[in-house]
């Protein structure tokens, strides 16, 4: 899985994806993050890649010219455009449902907008989707786009572990995850779960089970109707 970021601000993804899961997926070859700096692609002499918003108002807007010559740089010579992703608050809020149906792609672009936002030809023109990680506003595109690199590489074979770490994990099935302890066994006077050190498999699954159902159920009554529905 390919992800080729265009930002204004390379070196933040840098610094991240060579981190834990996402840096090790990357020395294994099963995940590959370019950081393409749209500043590297302006044509004027100041590198200046936003101006005023025509019509007034505050705050700037990213150019057309950087976004689309970085863009062309990135997608020459590919047979096929990958799907090119704007982060934008204006999206469909990702679920963990789109990561799995990302996670399915060879080559994704994600672009990363700054200052006010940018100008809307890019989006007409170049963009197949904005995703959004909720409904609050951020300075920018990059953090999302490390939370949707993060959400979808984990999806990918061999990138965690073990298979079966996602398949409990919460929103995996819809449901959230039932809790989780380590030792000691009894810790200043509140134990475990006596159930979890039976050794009993079945009764363990069934109580996990039994867990995550009551723990959706009252957290997040929205989930918990929707998996209802989909019994
Ligand atoms: C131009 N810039 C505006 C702020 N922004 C977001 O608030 C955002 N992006 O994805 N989910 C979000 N929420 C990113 C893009």
């Amino acid at each position: 899985m390919k992800f080729d970021v265009l930002t204004l601000f390379p070196e933040t993804f840098e610094l991240v994806m060579k981190e834990s899961i996402i840096g090790r997926a990357q020395e294994k070859g099963l995940v590959e993050v370019n950081a393409i700096d749209i500043r590297d692609y302006t044509k004027d002499k100041h590198r200046k890649v936003d101006d005023y918003p025509f019509g007034g108002g505050s705050g700037m807007v990213m150019m057309c010219q950087p976004v689309f010559d970085a863009f062309r740089a990135v997608t020459q010579g590919l047979d096929t455009k990958p799907r090119v992703i704007f982060m934008s608050p204006q999206g469909r809020v990702l679920t963990q449902k789109m990561a799995v149906e990302l996670s399915k792609e060879e080559h994704l672009i994600l672009l990363c907008g700054h200052y006010e936002g940018i100008d809307e030809r890019i989006i007409e023109e170049l963009v197949d989707e904005e995703i959004s990680i909720g409904d609050y506003v951020l300075t920018g595109g990059e953090l999302p786009a490390m939370v949707l690199i993060d959400c979808v590489s984990r999806l990918i074979p061999g990138v965690l572990s073990s298979e079966g770490s996602f398949s409990d994990e919460s929103h995996f099935n819809g449901l959230l995850e039932y809790p989780q302890y380590t030792r000691p066994a009894e810790y200043e006077g509140r134990p475990v779960p006596e159930i979890l050190l039976s050794g009993h498999h079945a009764n363990i699954q069934k109580w996990r089970a039994e867990q995550s159902l009551e723990r959706t159920r009252k957290k997040r009554p929205d989930l918990y109707e929707e998996y209802l529905k989909g019994k």
